[in-house]
């Protein structure tokens, strides 16, 4: 049966754009933390991780190459609905591609984020750059955020494989007493505190992500692996306190701990369940820092793969349009209730934010995709 996208007549993939050229990488970073106090010192590091890869961050491509799956799978799959890609932070920027959309005529279009988990940073400021868009662009088309992904089975799935596939990387004698080490960015308590309709949705999505993927894996394998959830790329103010802990942290942690019962240092599976693709955070802060760190503490070290164009990843987001799309018929013609599959712990994602969700620390401004539209 051909899926039946009505009342959508194309879909927007919104991310957070990178810089292309060395000369893109402090202009990239002024989009970025323009009225963010983040302190100069920080934004000299970060331009030289970015430096480092010779200016240039990997998002572009990394989410062009889901671009060309997602068109390919659409194709295959009789879902017949243009694919556009609009950013945050660099071209091409979200308002010069909703002005394209509205002079292709286009009228309502589902709209999915590359951030799988609620936070001010993941959503309400996507969210508030839909709005903006929208306000910019004359004839603009209506714009439906797809819910939260974090908890999908075609995420969790690929996630729940690149953490078995990583852990048969490691030498058979280490991989029982391996440690998963979850990964995910940072963000300021405050911003934790604030995240999702009652607060803490942030950590509360990704703890039901590590219990969903442990779970898996023990089954698969047959045993329960230590684990913890850890954060890297800490950016602000010193004085304010981000969620931790760190993951070089966590790595010193278990080296020490080994060291004091005399056993072995363990090896370390990193799995990066907070980003989609490998983007500079996992080049630069998994790839290159926590790599080294784990080098130097003498411990095995294998990274997992990211979701980036697993088949599974991919038709998840085939699966979000048709489901909102028969959402959003059923809510007009009083259809059949859609199946919204989850795995874990937590129910499907609301579609429509509430009032107040993520709340932008800087105060109120016109957001797309809440309740009240
Ligand atoms: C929750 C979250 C996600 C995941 C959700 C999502 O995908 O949106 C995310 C993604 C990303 N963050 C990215 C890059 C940066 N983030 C920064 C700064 C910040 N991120 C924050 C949070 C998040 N960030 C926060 C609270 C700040 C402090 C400033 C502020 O309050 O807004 C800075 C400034 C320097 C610094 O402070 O580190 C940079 C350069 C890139 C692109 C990487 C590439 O180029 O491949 C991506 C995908
Ligand atoms: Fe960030």
């Amino acid at each position: 049966m051909q899926p039946d996208p009505t009342p959508y007549d194309a879909f927007l993939l919104v991310s957070f754009g990178g810089p292309e050229k060395p000369e893109d990488v402090v202009p990239f970073l002024e989009n970025v933390t323009r009225g963010r106090g983040i302190p100069r010192e920080r934004l000299v590091e970060v331009g030289e991780h970015y430096f480092h890869f010779g200016g240039k961050s990997p998002i572009n491509e990394r989410n062009e190459e889901f671009l060309a799956a997602l068109r390919e799978d659409f194709a295959g799959n009789g879902l017949d609905l243009p694919v556009y890609w609009g950013n945050r932070n660099w071209a091409p920027f979200v308002t010069d591609t909703v002005r394209q959309m509205a002079a292709d005529g286009v009228k309502r279009a589902a709209v999915l984020t590359t951030s799988a988990y609620a936070s001010y940073s993941g959503c309400r400021q996507y969210r508030e750059n839909l709005a903006d868009a929208v306000a910019a662009v004359e004839g603009a088309p209506v714009l439906d955020r797809l819910r939260h992904y974090f908890n999908h089975p075609g995420f969790v799935e690929a996630m729940v494989d690149s953490t078995l596939t990583a852990l048969g990387e490691l030498a058979d004698r280490s991989r029982e007493s391996a440690h998963l080490v979850f990964v995910t960015h940072s963000i300021p308590e405050t911003m934790n505190a604030s995240s999702g309709p009652h607060g803490g949705s942030y950590v509360r999505e990704h703890e039901s992500v590590v219990e969903e993927i442990i779970e898996r894996v023990r089954l698969e394998t047959g045993h329960r692996y230590r684990h913890e959830l850890t954060f890297c790329s800490r950016s602000g103010a010193p004085h304010i306190p981000w969620l931790e802990p760190d993951v070089n942290d966590h790595l010193t942690k278990l080296a020490e701990i080994a060291e004091r019962l005399g056993q072995e240092r363990p090896a370390v599976v990193v799995v990066p369940i907070g980003f989609v693709s490998d983007h500079m955070e996992v080049v630069w802060d998994l790839d290159t820092e926590a790599a080294a760190t784990a080098e130097k503490l003498g411990l095995e070290f294998v990274r997992a793969a990211t979701a980036g164009i697993d088949p599974r990843f991919v038709s998840m987001v085939r699966e979000l349009v048709v489901e909102r799309a028969a959402v959003e018929r059923a809510a007009v013609d009083g259809g059949p209730e859609v199946e919204r599959p989850a795995e874990g712990s937590l129910p499907a994602c609301w579609d429509r934010c509430a009032p107040g969700c993520c709340a932008n620390p800087r105060g109120a401004r016109p957001a797309l995709g809440g309740a009240e539209q």
